[in-house]
């Protein structure tokens, strides 16, 4: 990949906390502009460790190790050499808590807060606010007090404060902990919203059917390293590999292979494929509508 296709790179990226213990043991990736990544892995694999470093929340706990940004203008950024304040504007970045981000009194306020002091016109502020909101599910909160939202609603303020940053890089740590299905999918339509206008969305999740639905890139975290990365199709084919850090590909993906079937990640795709199949064994069979079935 070449240096404009890339938003960012990690070269050699070690970070031991208190001196002790080891959570990236030499990490090597680029992240390329318009990829929708999805980091997966069991618990204390360096997930959030890993993500915490692309906008120079950490930074690499060894000399060699470096991270660079990529801005969509051209410029390249060390982190180790930049203040946050500059980063945050380029790769935006929504922790697990979200109670770690929100600190206004109405939804309004929050989401204007990252806009206005990069000069946004205010004018264009307040439709942007209803318009990120409707976009998280939040629609017509624009006074409400975040206090008053529910966990997962409060998830979504935060994300929804990202997102109208329009940073070309949007890192969600776990975006759906506390959502329901419905939420669930409206969070990731956001971010896949992000996504189709050419920006990098990153997340991490234990979610292996939304992953496999939305991501287009997937890397899995064991121990500190990179496990595998590859498409969602390559990585969890690999499922004796997947086993060494816990993960199950998603449910649909492992009845299609117990049945013999391929090219199944979603549920979407066992329906059209046991379909193929059913048309097959017998012609005459009409086949199930195409949307989707969940
Ligand atoms: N602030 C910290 N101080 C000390 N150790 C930490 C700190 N944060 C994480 N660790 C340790 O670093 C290792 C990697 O943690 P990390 O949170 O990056 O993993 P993870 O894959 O994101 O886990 P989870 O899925 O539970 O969020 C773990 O052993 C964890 O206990």
């Amino acid at each position: 990949m070449s240096h404009s296709d890339a938003a960012i790179e990690i070269v050699n990226v070690e970070h031991t906390y208190g001196g002790s213990t080891k959570a990236l043991r030499g990490v090597n990736l680029t992240i390329g502009r318009g990829e929708f990544v999805a980091i997966i892995g069991k618990n204390g694999s360096g997930k959030t460790t890993l993500a915490k470093h692309f906008n120079g929340l950490l930074r690499p706990t060894n000399s060699d190790g470096q991270v660079r940004l990529h801005t969509g203008d051209g410029k390249t950024m060390d982190t180790r050499r930049s203040r946050l304040h500059h980063l945050a504007p380029t790769v935006g970045y929504v922790f697990q808590n979200p109670d770690r981000q929100i600190f206004h009194d109405t939804c309004r306020e929050e989401l204007e807060y990252g806009p206005r002091n990069i000069g946004v016109d205010p004018a264009a502020l307040a439709r942007s606010v209803s318009e990120t909101l409707e976009l998280v599910g939040l629609e017509g909160r624009e006074e409400a007090n975040p206090i008053r939202l529910s966990r997962g609603e409060r998830q979504r303020l935060a994300i929804a404060s990202t997102l109208i940053m329009g940073c070309d890089v949007a890192v969600i740590d776990e975006p759906t902990t506390g959502q329901d299905r419905a939420e669930s999918r409206k969070i990731l339509d956001s971010l896949a919203h992000h996504h189709a206008r050419g920006r990098t969305v990153v997340i991490i999740s234990h979610d292996m059917a939304l992953v496999a639905e939305y991501a287009t890139r997937v890397i899995a975290m064991r121990n500190g390293h990179v496990l595998t990365d590859g498409t969602p199709t390559e990585v969890f084919s690999q499922r004796e590999v997947l086993q060494e850090t816990n993960i199950r590909p998603p449910q649909a993906a492992v009845l299609a292979a117990e049945l013999g079937l391929s090219a199944v990640l979603t549920v979407n795709d066992a329906v059209r494929e046991m379909s193929n199949v059913r048309t097959h064994a017998h012609p005459n069979t009409p086949l199930p509508h195409g949307d989707k079935v969940y």
